[in-house]
């Protein structure tokens, strides 16, 4: 999305510094501050990010980043130790799962987690919003109960239409293959009718017959002016599919930008290279690497460039070379 955005207007990124936390012109969800520890592991600490509603913005980052994690936060499936973040405005920090999906934001997750033993219009039904909490009402009111399980069960039929899954219906979830589940997942996420929806790896174990099916509905939601943030490490996938592309490392968000410029980003060299550093760097006054280390990072950044026109894999430093790392003396 170089010059016009999905829905032909300006490019909303034109704008936009690329710099870590940027702010954006219409963002939808706003996060600061937030933190979260697992012993001594800071696994997230980004002080600021925003994300701009109707684009798709990618995730990456070297594995261990804080990208499942941040995730997790801000969808409610685990408590920061500290943050706060809004969606539309609306604090929403500390807000359960099922609280955040009401309030417009849901997620899919990098191993699914269809119930196997239930069918796959089941699971897609169980997707929608209020079910539980309805229920003591439908007790009171069976008519009305009844009338919006019908709804639902029309909804659901006519999410896995759109999903190629109608033919299932009946099935177990748990004879699916892997790419089938993470159509499922995404179904059953939609039924909540989101305002964002969060991809957590959706191509990871997925045949490459239904990637390209994948990545064709994850463009749709885009195209239909939904806001999608999702972890990927294919850069393929990232290049084919991002407006944005947001790189984490060591918890933090390090890097922000279009896909296309990430690869002479200093710091997404550094994060993926890190090793590199264990040789004394050489800079002149103006802070521009000079002699050995001046070579050193032209050749990490033909190393990234390779890799990222490759279509390779960033999420294994090993994958992007091999000849020039020293263990630490
Ligand atoms: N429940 C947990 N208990 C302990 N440590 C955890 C837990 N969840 C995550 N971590 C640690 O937090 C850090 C961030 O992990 P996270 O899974 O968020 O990274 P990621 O960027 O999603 O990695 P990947 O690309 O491998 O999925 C890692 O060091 C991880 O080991």
């Amino acid at each position: 999305m170089s010059e016009t955005s999905r829905a032909g207007a300006a490019d909303p990124f034109a704008v936009v510094d690329r710099a870590p936390g940027s702010a954006k012109p219409d963002p939808i969800i706003v996060a600061d501050h937030v933190t979260r520890s697992f012993g001594g592991i800071r696994a997230v600490d980004v002080s600021h990010i925003e994300f701009q509603r109707g684009c798709i913005t990618g995730l990456i980052g070297p594995n261990g980043a804080g990208k499942t994690t941040l995730f997790n936060l801000l969808t409610g499936f685990d408590r920061a130790d500290s943050g706060s973040w809004s969606v539309d405005g609306v604090t929403v920090s500390r807000m359960p799962a099922y609280r955040m999906a009401r309030s417009g934001v849901v997620r899919t997750f990098q191993l699914t987690k269809a119930l196997s033993k239930l069918t796959v219009l089941d699971n897609v039904r169980l997707g929608a919003t209020g079910q539980s909490g309805e229920r003591m009402l439908g007790a009171l009111m069976p008519w009305m109960w009844r009338k919006q399980e019908a709804e639902i069960t029309e909804r659901a039929h006519a999410m896995l239409e759109r999903f190629k899954l109608e033919t299932k219906a009946n099935d177990f979830a748990g004879s699916l293959s892997g790419g089938q589940r993470k159509l499922l997942e995404m179904a059953r996420a939609l039924m909540v009718d989101p305002k964002v929806i969060m991809l957590d790896e959706p191509m990871a174990g997925v045949n490459p017959a239904l990637t390209q099916s994948l990545l064709g509905h994850i463009k749709s939601l885009g195209d239909e002016g939904m806001t999608v943030v999702f972890v990927e490490h294919d850069m393929d996938v990232i290049r084919d599919v991002s407006d944005w592309v947001v790189v984490m490392a060591q918890g933090a968000v390090i890097a922000e930008g279009p896909a296309s410029e990430l690869s002479s980003n200093s710091a997404v060299v550094d994060a993926y290279l890190g090793s590199h550093h264990d040789k004394a760097l050489e800079f002149d006054e103006h802070g521009n690497p000079v002699g050995e280390t001046a070579e050193m990072v032209a050749e990490m950044e033909n190393e990234i460039s390779e890799v990222l026109e490759s279509g390779g894999d960033l999420s294994d430093p090993a994958a992007v070379s091999s000849h020039d790392r020293q263990e630490p003396q």
